[in-house]
């Protein structure tokens, strides 16, 4: 479905991205892992268009999308979230989701300030769609609060009903359990495979292995811009390069040691469910 081949950006003397390639199968949910600084952010940001590859090929089902523009990429099918929640805090949750479905839509301000028939038409199906958006992410009963004044948690699904809005038929979702609770990771990872299970494709970059092991069928990690391994979550948890890559220097003794607790924790609950994704 979302293909690339030898993708790869510098900036400056910095080989961000190098050489990756691979593909998105529709339907799964993939997780891209790596220690900080691996390139994931960049990988998305190519994939969404937000940067322009300096090596390699992008291809969306049949179109080849390589260095299209976001907005592009987006009325293709390809939306995204962002590490930092980029909503609008002080318009409502119903008006967010609703700037998601104007990127989709062709009324211009002309048809806007006329009221045309284009317009009435399209800011039926906007208001539709933005409905449909919070619904699956569970947000209908706070359509009218702004957004601000939501826990961290609901703000992160108002930036997921923003993405969802657009239409997408593969959702980038980068980092989207940063900064909340256990409990509340447990809700979103649910909320994610639910979209999932809707037909949507899902790839999520993340850093808590926990979520990342029970929710993905598909790992790909990346290391100094680079892919390392890929697989399933039972494959990418034994792989002695993804172990090195973790556990070596690179990362942060603090990262270090809470991705041993978890790759551990995480090693010993596959042994005992059977290791299903195997
Ligand atoms: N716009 C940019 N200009 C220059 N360097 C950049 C830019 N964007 C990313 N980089 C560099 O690319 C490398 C990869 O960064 P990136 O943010 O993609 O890593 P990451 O795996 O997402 O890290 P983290 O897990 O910490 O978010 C880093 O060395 C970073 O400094």
């Amino acid at each position: 479905m979302l293909a690339f081949e030898d993708l790869g950006i510098r900036f400056g003397g910095n080989q961000a991205v190098q050489g990756v390639t691979g593909r998105i199968e529709p339907g799964v949910i993939t997780a891209i892992i790596g220690p900080n600084g691996a390139g994931k952010s960049t990988f998305f940001n190519l994939l969404s268009g937000f940067y322009k590859p300096t090596s390699g090929r992008i291809r969306f089902g049949e179109q080849d999308i390589t260095g299209w523009p976001t907005h592009r990429v987006v009325a293709q099918g390809v939306a995204r979230t962002f590490q930092t929640t980029t909503i609008y805090k002080e318009l409502s949750v119903l008006e967010n989701a609703l700037l998601g479905h104007r990127v989709r839509t062709r009324a211009g301000l002309w048809d806007a300030l006329l009221g045309s028939g284009r317009e009435r038409r399209e800011s039926r199906a906007s208001l539709e769609a933005a409905h449909a958006a919070l619904a699956r992410v569970g947000l209908e009963g706070q359509a009218h609060l702004p957004a601000g004044s939501l826990t961290q948690e609901a703000q992160k699904r108002v930036s997921i009903a923003l993405a969802l809005a657009t239409g997408p038929k593969v959702l980038l979702l980068d980092e989207p359990a940063a900064g909340i609770n256990p409990e509340e990771t447990v809700n979103l990872t649910r909320t994610i495979r639910e979209l999932a299970a809707s037909g949507l494709t899902v790839v999520l970059i993340e850093h808590k292995m926990s979520m990342v092991m029970t929710l993905a069928d598909h790992i790909m990690v990346l290391h100094h811009g680079q892919k390392i391994a890929e697989g399933s979550p039972a494959e990418v948890s034994r792989d002695p390069a993804v172990i090195e890559a973790y556990l070596g220097g690179h990362a942060a003794p603090h990262i270090r040691d809470e991705l041993r607790a978890d790759l551990v924790q995480d090693a010993a609950a596959l042994q005992g469910r059977g290791a299903p994704h195997e």
